[in-house]
Parts: structure tokens; C-alpha cells; sequence
């Protein structure tokens, strides 16, 4: 188990050759050991910048696409936290990085972010909240898997800003509040048994590709 429920973990397993490369992507390992060039990184934030805008709107959507109150809430939650707080905190981020406020929001979007964000929304827009999650999981979890990793391993204190966000406690949380909306959300429309429904090859498909838009997005990262 990962540690973020069972759902994920067999979503995971399905992906394992992308989520290797995902978690253990040249630009992440470049964070390890702070020989990613500052250049590759502040690319990344501002990109970055933009990936969390429409995140924010596929949460909304996931609002939307809710059928408990308890989904509304996880949702509601994570929008909340999304524009309040990470976004707010990016920008101050970026700020003190050198990238000022009218830059960032002036940045031009990358195919790799374009592809990403809208292949989520896309998955909410015509399907239901089992596909929405199914795209949103990989970015969730796998930052708090690299953050927790990176947390223990990272012999550099350059980029330790990053790594204890993502693997510090609250972030940990998130992703095991994540995997239970996602485990839940999977048993009330498909059943305990959920893995034998014919949706899940289809739910899977759409984790392994978002996980390999993910490695397209670190990709990125290394090419400013
Ligand atoms: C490319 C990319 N992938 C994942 C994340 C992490 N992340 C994005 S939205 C969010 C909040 C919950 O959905 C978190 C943790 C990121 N920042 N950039």
C-alpha cells in the first residue's frame, strides 16, 4: 500500500512504468541532489502558475460533478485551498524569486501545460466524478510520493522550500483525504467489487495518461 488508499495504489500499479519515470523524472532527482539549473526551476514555477489556475477550475468542476455531500466538501476543500493558499503562496514564491507579479501573469502557456490541464478538464467535462479524479490523482499523490521521498533522500538544501511543502504533513494529508474521496467515490457509484466494473480499464487508462503528462510537464521544466 501506498499509504493513500487502496484505489490509487491499484491505479498506480496499472501505471507503474509512468510513474516511475514521473516520480523519479531528471528534473525531480535534479531537486535531490540541487544540481537542477535555478533557470529550468523558475521556468517551471511560471508554467506552473498556469497548471494551477485550471486546476483550480477542474476542482470547481469536481463541485459540480459531486453527488454526496461529503464529495462536495472534500472539493469545496480543495478549491479553497488551492486559490487561498498555494496559489497566493506561488505567486509570493515567484515574487521572491525574481519573477514579479506582471511577468508571471503575462507568461505564455507551453503545449506541455496546455495538453495537461485541458486533458483533465476534458476527462471531467464528458465524463463523471470517477474520471475527474482519475486525472486529477496522479498530480496529487505523486507530489506528495516525490515530497516524501525527497524529504528523506535530498542531500541539498537548495530546493528544500519545495520538498518540505510537498512533504511536509498538511500536504501528506491532503493526499490521504484525496485517496479516500477517490476510494469512496468509486465504491458508491460502482460498488465494493469496483475493480471488475467495465469503467475501471477505461479510469486506469486516464490515470497512466495523465501520469505520462505529468513526465511531459517535468520534461518541460528542463527545456526553458
Ligand atoms: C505539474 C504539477 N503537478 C502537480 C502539482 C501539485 N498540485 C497541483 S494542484 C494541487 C492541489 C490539489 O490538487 C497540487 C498539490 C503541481 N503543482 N504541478
Amino acid at each position: 500500500m501506498s499509504g493513500y488508499g487502496k484505489a490509487f495504489t491499484r491505479m498506480r500499479e496499472e501505471a507503474s512504468e509512468a510513474w516511475q519515470d514521473y516520480t523519479h523524472h531528471a528534473f525531480v532527482e535534479g531537486m535531490k541532489d540541487g544540481t537542477l539549473p535555478q533557470a529550468a526551476f523558475l521556468h517551471y514555477l511560471q508554467q506552473d502558475h498556469l497548471f494551477l489556475t485550471h486546476f483550480a477550475r477542474a476542482w470547481a468542476l469536481a463541485v459540480v460533478k459531486s453527488q454526496t455531500h461529503a464529495e462536495m466538501l472534500a472539493a469545496v476543500g480543495t478549491v479553497t485551498a488551492l486559490v487561498c493558499e498555494e496559489m497566493q503562496l506561488h505567486i509570493g514564491i515567484c515574487e521572491a524569486a525574481g519573477i514579479p507579479r506582471k511577468q508571471l501573469f503575462a507568461t505564455k502557456e507551453r503545449a506541455e501545460t496546455l495538453a495537461y490541464t485541458r486533458f483533465v478538464l476534458e476527462a471531467g467535462y464528458s465524463g463523471d466524478l470517477l474520471d475527474l479524479l482519475a486525472a486529477l490523482a496522479p498530480c496529487v499523490m505523486g507530489y506528495g510520493e516525490i515530497g516524501a521521498r525527497l524529504a528523506q533522500q535530498a542531500g541539498s538544501q537548495v530546493y528544500a522550500d519545495w520538498i518540505n511543502t510537498y512533504g511536509g504533513d498538511a500536504y501528506q494529508e491532503l493526499c490521504r483525504t484525496v485517496g479516500e474521496m477517490l476510494e469512496a467515490a468509486l465504491i458508491h457509484r460502482l460498488g465494493p467489487e469496483y475493480e471488475t466494473s467495465p469503467r475501471w480499464d477505461r479510469l486506469c487508462q486516464t490515470f497512466r495518461t495523465a501520469t505520462e503528462l505529468e513526465v511531459n510537464f517535468w520534461q518541460m521544466g528542463l527545456t526553458p
